[in-house]
């Protein structure tokens, strides 16, 4: 350990037991004992993974920004063939081809030629995947000087990115709009699947989705559930695209498009169940707070809400939202990553009953918190 001074305090066992890790001699008895030497590896490999994780993630870049896996889907090619295409010399283009492979995304084959790895070809499919890595370059910038970022001492672009957080005002260009929703869209087929796969839709026989975009998650539910009305509640500029979804997914006569903001407006009346996906962890406790008030007030008694999103482990620190999506929201200034816990906190706080947690399977897609109105169900 770099501090080495005898602490102030007496240290507790398991502030003995840190000094104890942290020693030289230690470490290296234990590099040297049988059984416990495979510990002290993967420890190390562990750590030289937190170290050179951001190393790993502009490699990624580089490798999507010139589409190098997609140049490999069909063939393998040596660095030579590729460096030309890609505007590399030979030697920079072998670099990042064996660090493509070394992160699993490639395959080294014997004749020196590199083709698309399993996990190469699984990263092309999924949809908004792409998209993402490339939108990371306005998050990396963000997080140059992670102490003044933590400080409060930046202006993190990331905010500008996602400017509807900041009110209707902030999301009047439609290019803009365009950006992120689409990059939402694409990335939504997967929280759907998910929320489909974990969260009970029986009984719900009209349900009003708040922040829906352009109406992708609405269009999944009213594929896996025939018989339920959709409504989907954005932003005016924000909903004109779900028109041609709606159309596009045969939902044009089930589906209804309500344009307006849940800063501003009251929610329309009518579903006996609203769903809040990706929408919380945009905004602060206060706005979070108000939103569930006017979902309380929309929804019939026994009526039903549904959170879907990535959420923080609370007691149980994850390692993929508790260090990815919290840095992420604290970007963008308003939002915040809450565990299971602190939204089932808000939605009491709102009057909600018989609040529910599940874990995602996926924790980094969504995990969920459902909650009733309290009073009689609503009539099927
Ligand atoms: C992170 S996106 C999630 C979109 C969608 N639910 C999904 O998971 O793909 C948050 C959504 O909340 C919407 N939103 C933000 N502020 C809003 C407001 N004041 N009123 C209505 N919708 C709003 C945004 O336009 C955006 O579509």
């Amino acid at each position: 350990m770099t501090d080495s001074a005898a602490p102030a305090v007496a240290p507790t066992l398991r502030g003995r037991l840190n000094r104890l890790i942290g020693s030289p001699r230690f470490q290296a008895l234990i590099a040297r004992t049988p059984g416990l030497r495979r510990i002290s590896r993967s420890e190390g490999v562990a750590m030289f993974d937190l170290i050179s994780g951001f190393v790993q993630s502009q490699s990624l870049l580089a490798l999507v920004e010139l589409r190098v896996l997609h140049r490999l889907v069909d063939t393998p090619a040596a660095p030579a063939a590729l460096a030309a295409d890609c505007g590399l010399t030979e030697r920079r283009m072998a670099i990042l081809l064996q660090a493509g492979a070394a992160l699993g995304l490639l395959k080294r084959q014997r004749d020196g030629r590199f083709a698309l790895a399993q996990r190469g070809a699984a990263f092309l499919g999924v949809p908004g995947l792409e998209a993402m890595v490339r939108h990371h370059a306005v998050l990396y910038k963000d997080l140059a000087d992670p102490v003044a970022f933590l400080k409060g001492e930046t202006d993190p672009g990331l905010a500008q990115f996602w400017p509807y957080v900041f009110g209707a005002a902030g999301a009047a260009d439609p290019e803009v709009v365009a950006t992120y929703s689409n990059l939402m869209a694409d990335s939504q087929a997967l929280v759907a699947a998910d929320t489909l796969a974990q969260v009970d839709f029986r009984g719900i026989t009209h349900l009003m989705d708040v922040g829906g975009g352009t109406g992708a998650f609405l269009a999944a539910v009213g594929q896996a559930h025939p018989a339920i009305r959709l409504s989907l509640f954005d932003l005016p500029v924000v909903v004109e695209g779900a028109t041609a979804r709606f159309a596009a997914a045969g939902l044009s006569d089930r589906a209804t498009i309500h344009p307006g903001s849940f800063r501003d407006d009251d929610l329309p009346r009518g579903a006996d169940a609203i769903s809040l996906v990706r929408v919380l962890f945009d905004h602060s406790d206060e706005t979070v707070a108000a939103l569930l008030k006017r979902v309380f007030a929309a929804l019939p008694p026994g009526g039903r809400v549904i959170v879907s999103e990535t959420m923080s482990g609370g007691a149980h620190p994850d390692r993929t939202t508790d260090v990815y999506f919290a840095f992420y929201t604290a970007a963008m200034r308003t939002g915040r990553v809450r565990s299971a816990d602190e939204i089932a906190a808000l939605l009491a706080a709102a009057g909600f009953e018989n609040v529910r947690a599940r874990w995602g399977y996926r924790p980094f897609i969504a995990s969920f918190v459902t909650a009733r109105k309290p009073g009689m169900q609503a009539a099927a």
